[in-house]
Parts: structure tokens; C-alpha cells; sequence
């Protein structure tokens, strides 16, 4: 019985308190106070909504967008082709997340790096490092240009919008902005066969260099990447994706097999990215429903040649957890 008057006298309390603040803000309000919003029910599910930073492009057609002198300009459609408008973009900032960023900071980085240790650790290591270069910025915008290819850029409002590199002038550059779309090199398309398969080995990598096979192989996707690279001199992306157990982690060992063998077969760097496979797995590898070895985070592989096409050193990193 007293617990039951306890909590009588405790409601009435916080009734009191409640009214009293009620009163206090009715007075406070105006008279002319537009009636309060309705309230906004918590989203259901634990979807959260897009974050306004990475949200898509909006429409090509005519668009404000504010430069980087502080002038807005009106970007029209039609105005260099029927989808693109063009503006002018600036170096943009180092701390963005934009692969294609150069500042002028990080190349004074670099080229204190290899002043100080760089060239130190070259020589003790059996391998060459790639070399601080100068003139990096412009090889890659002449060969952006020739090729045609889309860089992103950041606007002055914040967002990134893929363009094409029409010319350059001292630190600025033309770009055409797109509308959002772009391309990428070959996809392959591989399925699991969950069994040995006699569809790798040292013949078939002959056969996918001399070109004499053709058809769709993890080979072909590392054969075309390693000649753009020779004859275009630029780095070269292989990205593998796919749902858990689809075959990534095998998929990228036979793409790094086949470069070993038709760099010369460096077999040093081949089994020292094994050995760094093993240690990642130990630590970051679980059995899953899907997958009995599944790797609990991504992974980054950057193999890297000398001038002849040879393998002289590779990174790995291991990048955040995957859910
Ligand atoms: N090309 C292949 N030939 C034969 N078996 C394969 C092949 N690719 C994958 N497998 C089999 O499928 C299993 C899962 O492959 P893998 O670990 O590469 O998947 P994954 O996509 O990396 O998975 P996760 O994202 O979970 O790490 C392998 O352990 C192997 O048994």
C-alpha cells in the first residue's frame, strides 16, 4: 500500500512540474506563433539516409555553381555538347579524399622523403623505389587528355563531379563536367566453381601472353592491365568485388601469379606477398556461413615494376573490418 501512494505523490509531482512549464512557455510564445510542426516518427529500420556530402549529381541541365574565384557562373546545357557544360577547377585541397589530388604539399612531401631517406633505404633494399618525380602532375593531365579519361572534381559547393580534362595552363586546367555517368575497362564476370579446374597454370599464362586465347579469364583482365601499363607508363587498377565466398581473395592470387610469371617470375615478391597473405588471414580471417576462410577486411595490393616490366617491391594494406 505505501509503494502504490508513493508513486501517486511522485505523478502528481512531475504533473505539477509539466504544467508549470506548459504555462511558462504559452507566455513566452507569441501570439503570432505558426502552430508547431508535427513530430517526425523515428525512421523503422536502422537504413540511415544519404548524407547530403555524397549525394548524387543533380540534373545536368542548367545548374549555379560557385567557382573558385568566389563568382557564380551559370553552367548551360549545350553550351560544349548536348550533356556537358564547362568550368574551370583549381588544385584542390590535400586533406579531400580525391585519388587524383597532387597538391603542392605532398609533392614537397615526397621530394623531402626521397632527399632524406628515400634514396638511403634504395640502396639497402633489393628492390628499386618508385622515384619522386616533378613532373607528375602534367604526364598525367596530357595523358588524361589524349585518353579522354574522367577525373572527379571538387566544386567550390563541396560536392565532387566527374569532367573531362579539356586543356590545362599553368595550375588550372578545363574541365567538362559531366553528368555523373562514367566508364570503366574490362569487367569480367567470374563464377565460383567450388573445385579444382584445370583453367590456370604456366600454359595458360603463355597462352593469354602471346595472345593466343581470348576469351574471359582473370588472366586476360591482368594481361590487358600489364600492357596499358607498359605502353602508357601509368599505373593500372584491378578491382575485385563481389559478395562473400564469390572467389575475391582466389581471384586476386592467380591475378598476382600471372603477373609474377610474365614480369620475369620474381619469385622473392611472389612468395613474400604469400607469406603477408598468411600473417593477414591468421589475424583477420573467420569461417563464416558463406565462406570457411572469410576475410574479415579488404585489402590493397599494389604491386610495383621497374621501367623494363619487372616486379621490384609491392605493398599490402589491409583496409576497415567488412560487416
Ligand atoms: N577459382 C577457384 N577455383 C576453385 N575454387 C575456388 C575458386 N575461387 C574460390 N574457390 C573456393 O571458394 C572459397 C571461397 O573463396 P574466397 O575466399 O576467395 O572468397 P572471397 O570472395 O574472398 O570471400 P570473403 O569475401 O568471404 O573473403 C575458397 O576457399 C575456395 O574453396
Amino acid at each position: 500500500m505505501s509503494s502504490v501512494s508513493e508513486t501517486s505523490r511522485t505523478l502528481s509531482s512531475l504533473e505539477e512540474m509539466l504544467e508549470a512549464l506548459k504555462q511558462r512557455d504559452e507566455s513566452e510564445m507569441p501570439k503570432d506563433c505558426p502552430p508547431a510542426l508535427p513530430f517526425r516518427p523515428k525512421l523503422a529500420s536502422r537504413t540511415r539516409p544519404p548524407s547530403p556530402k555524397r549525394s548524387m549529381p543533380g540534373t545536368p541541365e542548367k545548374r549555379d555553381i560557385e567557382l573558385e574565384n568566389g563568382k557564380r557562373e551559370e553552367e548551360f546545357k549545350g553550351k560544349l555538347g548536348n550533356v556537358f557544360g564547362a568550368k574551370m577547377c583549381k588544385e584542390v585541397d590535400s586533406s579531400s579524399e580525391s585519388p587524383y589530388v597532387n597538391s603542392s604539399a605532398q609533392k614537397e612531401y615526397r621530394q623531402r622523403f626521397w632527399e632524406n631517406d628515400g634514396a638511403k633505404l634504395d640502396n639497402k633494399l633489393p628492390y628499386s623505389l618508385p622515384k619522386f618525380r616533378e613532373d607528375e602532375w602534367d604526364d598525367n593531365i596530357s595523358y588524361f587528355i589524349e585518353k579522354k579519361l574522367r577525373v572527379w572534381c571538387h566544386l567550390k559547393n563541396r560536392q565532387w563531379e566527374p569532367g573531362q580534362v579539356q586543356s590545362t595552363s599553368g595550375d588550372k586546367a578545363s574541365v567538362l563536367l559531366s553528368d555523373g555517368s562514367t566508364k570503366a575497362g574490362p569487367v569480367l564476370i567470374a563464377v565460383n566453381p567450388f573445385k579444382e579446374i584445370q583453367l590456370y597454370g604456366s600454359k595458360l599464362v603463355t597462352a593469354y601472353k602471346k595472345k593466343l586465347l581470348d576469351s574471359p579469364h582473370i588472366y586476360s583482365i591482368a594481361e590487358t592491365a600489364y600492357s596499358q601499363m607498359m605502353e602508357d607508363e601509368m599505373n593500372q587498377s584491378i578491382i575485385i568485388s563481389g559478395e562473400s565466398g564469390s572467389g575475391k581473395t582466389e581471384t586476386a592470387k592467380s591475378a598476382i601469379e600471372y603477373l609474377v610469371m610474365i614480369s620475369g617470375g620474381n619469385n622473392h615478391v611472389e612468395s613474400e606477398l604469400l607469406q603477408t597473405s598468411c600473417i593477414l588471414e591468421a589475424f583477420g580471417n573467420a569461417k563464416t556461413l558463406r565462406n570457411n576462410n572469410s576475410s574479415r577486411f579488404g585489402r590493397l595490393i599494389e604491386i610495383y615494376f621497374s621501367a623494363e616490366g619487372g616486379i621490384c617491391g609491392a605493398n599490402v594494406q589491409a583496409c576497415k573490418d567488412v560487416y
